[in-house]
């Protein structure tokens, strides 16, 4: 496999789209870049299962992000149906504890067991989210401590439940590692280019230090769906994360 294959194969694009038309379009103008294609709610609320299908019938791998948080039977049925659309990779969130993990787990494992046709995907925990900043973390949300000690907590929690890994910033990722070891998944947004609109975001680093700092997985939204021309930005991240390995 080319390097070029290998460090796009760690890109995830977030297909944040009003309707499956432009989400198609989308896909269509990055044909060809062996990136992950993630789904999450704007998308999914609008075009549902149907569109994932139609991304796995394509030939893509899905990530499926819901973020699940309900009491666990909740969640694992929740599971039960993602697992079904034989997406690639799904997320829940930390904060419903580990008992609701494991229910995301088992809801996975009783689809496969109805289906051999299916493989397992990897299952993820939202940790803090990429917006959240110290002061909100400490303020609003009531959690005290560094955000890098909420998330490593959180982190712990998930691979006491079971699951594959997390997401987290990438400036977290060295502190998951080491608690964790370099087994354990991590999924970062919050990944923006050098001198990029921050918009939301809070934690942020460009897609070469969060290679750098270990992350297996970046998500990129706009810095390449609000690019006038989505195909070089994507390229544009690709050659950047070549760079860092
Ligand atoms: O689970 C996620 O994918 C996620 C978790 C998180 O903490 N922060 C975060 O930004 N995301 C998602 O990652 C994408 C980031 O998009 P941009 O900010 O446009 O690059 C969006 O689809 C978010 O829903």
């Amino acid at each position: 496999m080319s390097n070029f294959h290998r460090t796009a194969g760690r890109l995830m694009v977030a297909l944040d789209c009003p309707s499956a038309e432009q989400a198609r379009a989308l896909v269509r103008q990055l044909e060809g870049i062996p990136c992950y294609m993630k789904v999450g709610m704007q998308l999914f609320y609008t075009a549902g299962p149907d569109f994932v299908k139609e991304l796995k019938a394509s030939g893509y791998s899905v990530f499926l992000d819901l973020k699940m948080h309900d009491i666990p039977n909740t969640v694992r049925g929740g599971a039960n149906s993602i697992t079904r659309l034989g997406v690639d990779m799904f997320n829940v969130h930390a904060a419903g504890g580990v008992q609701m993990m494991r229910a995301a787990r088992l809801g996975a494992e009783e689809a496969l067991a109805k289906d051999l046709s299916l493989s397992m995907p990897l299952i993820i925990a939202v940790t803090q989210l990429t917006s959240t900043d110290q002061r909100t973390l400490n303020d609003e949300i009531g959690i005290s401590g560094t955000v890098e000690q909420a998330v490593t907590k959180y982190a712990l929690l998930t691979k006491e439940a079971g699951l594959d890994g997390v997401v987290a910033s990438s400036l977290e990722v060295p502190a998951i590692k080491a608690a964790c070891g370099s087994a354990f998944k991590t999924i970062t947004p919050g990944i923006r280019l050098h001198g990029g609109e921050l918009g939301d975001q809070a934690r942020v680093l460009t897609p070469r230090e969060a290679i750098r700092n270990g992350s297996d997985f970046i998500v990129v939204g706009r810095p390449i769906t609000a690019s006038a021309n989505p195909r070089e930005a994507a390229e544009h991240i690709i050659e950047e994360m070549k760079q860092s390995c």
